[in-house]
């Protein structure tokens, strides 16, 4: 990770495994922030030098945690409250940490739910599991729709293909959520492109040149694929100059069906990020 970008997070964790895998993260939002798969291997993950990190900040960059609500798809702010909160370090090894989120006065004022949330962080070599859990600890049912927003870093957007979503259905969030379906193939970049598929099953592949990183997911059912295109982006505060051409957000999710829970009952979802 960018050293200068690593001496602005007050408490960055670092782990890292024999072979030279190694990943960062802070309790800002309990947020990965780069990810090295191997010893020599650049970082995969893009993080704007323009980012804020302190606290309430929402980090532009890495991973971050979408709960209780995906996007504007609800009544609460934008992509929940999760990612601008500081989650406590629950649990420290050598290859994996958790940090936890319990509902507080703060979050109750504008969702009225008890609950524990859970993220772990499980490094080896070559492979990044990254996962969200979440126990409704309340007496009464609750709903809610999340996300791991992962931001994968590309040397050029416009290089970039990413294989596995030809022919599916999806809704196009920049139009209104027009439901269409993606033609056969690659599906390429070049201006702003912001989709939900509902049901994903199976792999995904970014590619560019030599390089390409699979990413599966378990629990979440749907993906967003998110970038904001020059225009957007340049209107994005916390966007490094050109930022959006070293980004391509392949997103975790699940909105299509958001997550019920009795009282008691748990729920978890992963995303990983694998390398050769
Ligand atoms: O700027 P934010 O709040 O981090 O959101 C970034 C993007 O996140 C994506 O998940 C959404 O599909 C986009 O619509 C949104 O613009």
């Amino acid at each position: 990770m960018d050293e200068s970008l690593k001496a602005r997070v007050e408490d960055c964790i670092e782990l890292a495994t024999p072979e030279g895998a190694r990943v960062w993260a802070t309790a800002q939002g309990a947020h990965v922030l780069d990810w090295v798969p191997a010893a020599g291997m650049p970082g995969q993950l893009f993080v704007s030098q323009a980012s804020a990190f302190g606290a309430g900040a929402s980090i532009r960059g890495g991973v971050p945690v979408i709960f209780p609500q995906f996007g504007q798809f609800g009544e609460l702010p934008k992509h929940g409250f999760a990612r601008r909160s500081r989650w406590q370090l629950a649990d420290r090894q050598a290859d994996s940490l958790r940090y936890e989120l319990r509902d507080s006065e703060d979050s109750r004022a504008i969702w009225p739910h008890a609950f524990v949330a859970g993220l772990t962080v499980q490094l080896q070599a070559r492979r990044l599991q990254v996962s969200l859990d979440v126990t409704n600890t309340g007496s009464s049912a609750c709903q809610f729709t999340a996300g791991l927003h992962s931001y994968l870093r590309v040397d050029e957007i416009a290089d970039a293909a990413l294989q596995g979503l030809g022919g599916r259905a999806y809704w196009d969030a920049t139009a209104d959520l027009a439901h269409r379906e993606q033609p056969a193939g690659d599906l390429r970049f070049a201006g702003e492109l912001d989709r939900v598929y509902p049901q994903v099953t199976g792999p995904l592949t970014v590619t560019e040149g030599e390089r390409s990183i699979e990413i599966t997911a378990r629990g979440f059912e749907d993906v967003v694929v998110w970038n904001p295109g020059p225009i957007k982006a340049a209107d994005m505060t916390d966007m490094e100059p050109h930022g959006h051409r070293r980004m391509l957000c392949v997103e975790a999710a699940q909105i299509a069906k958001p997550v019920s829970l009795a009282a008691g009952e748990s729920w978890r979802g992963s995303q990983t990020l694998k390398v050769w």
